[in-house]
């Protein structure tokens, strides 16, 4: 069948969205890597579908996919580009939408600039619900990896995260040491590995080794978890602007008991249809 998607991007972590309310396709493992394939299908990052909600009050059911296949739960970037999408197809008409997702329900908002404001809900700092293994829950925790002690932060945005503190992301070993931290044994669901510089309490530089994918340009859950990390090991302030090699994204957190708050932008690349 010919399959219409179109092709989006938050800071250049790209994706390819379906819709998935106007048109019928049941997107097996084998579809998404064709889609994600860069040389023989569409290239993206993560697939996102957008569907009807399976709940009351909640505007859409937002789907995510890594470029290798998985479903995972959560993706910052791509919820900015999925509101942005269901408001230029004219799917809904709000300026604030609900959507479900794997990890809970997230809230997104279109702003006067053309930016997307998102609620990304509360994180999860602990280890079992992380999932991570821990004795209990800390700051950061100690962590052997390619024969070297190392200290990092744990954060779940519904997705998992590690984070690691370094002095400069221009030189981290963000593939070498992402690819052995991505699997872990101590993150049974694998994790995303963030590599944080702290430039001063509002300004962080940030690389991340996505689960699933390798590193991006952009990660939204991973810029949310880094400026969490920070703040709770008393580094960052509420507000902080994330510079990751795609661009910039502000994130607010007012510490436990509150949501993380993502605000950045989204774009269109172009449509297509695929025969798939
Ligand atoms: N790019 C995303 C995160 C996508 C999912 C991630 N790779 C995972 O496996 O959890 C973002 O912007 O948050």
């Amino acid at each position: 069948m010919q399959l219409r998607f179109t092709k989006m991007h938050g800071l250049g972590n790209d994706f390819v969205v379906v819709d998935l309310i106007t048109q019928r396709f049941r997107l097996k493992p084998h579809h998404i890597r064709r889609l994600a394939d860069r040389h023989f299908g569409i290239g993206c990052d993560q697939v996102l579908t957008v569907e009807i909600p399976t709940q009351p009050d909640v505007d859409f059911r937002y789907r995510i996919y890594n470029a290798e296949g998985s479903e995972v739960e959560q993706c910052g970037n791509g919820a900015r580009c999925f509101a942005r999408f269901v408001r230029d197809k004219r799917l809904t008409g709000k300026q604030k939408i609900k959507v479900e997702t794997l990890a809970g329900i997230i809230e997104l908002e279109l702003t006067p600039n053309r930016h997307v404001r998102v609620d990304m809900g509360e994180p999860i700092l602990d280890p079992k619900r992380i999932p991570f293994t821990a004795d209990q829950q800390a700051q950061t925790y100690a962590l052997e990896a390619d024969g070297q002690q190392l200290q990092v932060g744990a954060v779940s945005m519904g997705n998992p995260h590690v984070v690691l503190n370094v002095e400069d992301t221009t030189s981290a070993p963000v593939d070498h040491l992402g690819a052995i931290l991505e699997s872990h044994p101590r993150f049974p669901q694998r994790v995303n590995v963030g590599f944080m510089q702290v430039l001063d309490r509002q300004h962080i530089r940030l690389r991340v080794f996505e689960r699933g994918v390798g590193e991006t340009l952009a990660c939204g859950t991973g810029a949310c978890a880094a400026v969490v990390a920070g703040i709770t090991q008393g580094k960052l302030d509420e507000t902080v602007s994330v510079k990751l090699p795609g661009g910039e994204l502000e994130i607010h957190w007012a510490g436990p008991g509150n949501a993380v708050i993502m605000t950045g932008p989204a774009a269109t690349v172009f449509e297509g249809q695929i025969q798939i």
